[in-house]
């Protein structure tokens, strides 16, 4: 199952860009990343039988086993690509947060969204680590 982060706003270089290259690299499972500017762009068009979370605060707070479990459940059912959005300043519109299969929250803070990039950079290399039964994760 691709791996698709679709992110507003350009990450250029710096330290943030270093971490989300960092996890990135780590996984196994193909991975794409998509920019789009802070408003407006063209959203890629989803394949066939993909999944879409949307990461805002307002969304459900899970634990990295629960999103692991939630990537292998859709591997396991034939999904072809999740699809993750990340917001820019003002977040996401009504639609695209109706639309999303899940509301992904990192606690209740508000983020930038450079810095949420990285952290789910790293939550997909560790969700995919525990599915490959990788040591990187320590339970407890
Ligand atoms: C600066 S935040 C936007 C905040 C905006 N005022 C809102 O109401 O959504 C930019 C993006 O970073 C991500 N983000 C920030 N904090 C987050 C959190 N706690 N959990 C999940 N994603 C977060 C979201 O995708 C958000 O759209």
């Amino acid at each position: 199952m691709l791996l698709h982060i679709i992110a507003r706003g350009r990450i250029g270089r710096g330290p943030e860009a270093d971490l989300v290259d960092r996890y990135l690299r780590r996984i196994a499972w193909p991975v794409r990343m998509t920019e789009l500017p802070d408003q407006g762009g063209r959203m890629p068009a989803p394949a066939p039988a993909s999944v879409t979370v949307a990461l805002d605060e307002r969304g459900e707070m899970l634990g990295s086993m629960e999103l692991a479990q939630r990537l292998g459940r859709w591997r396991d059912d034939g999904r072809r690509e999740c699809r993750f959005l990340i917001g820019a300043a003002d977040g996401h519109d009504q639609q695209a947060r109706g639309e999303a299969d899940l509301l992904l929250a990192f606690g209740r803070a508000t983020w930038p969204h450079l810095l949420a990039r990285a952290m789910l950079a790293e939550q997909l290399w560790r969700a995919t680590s525990i599915l490959a039964n990788h040591p990187y994760h320590r339970e407890g």
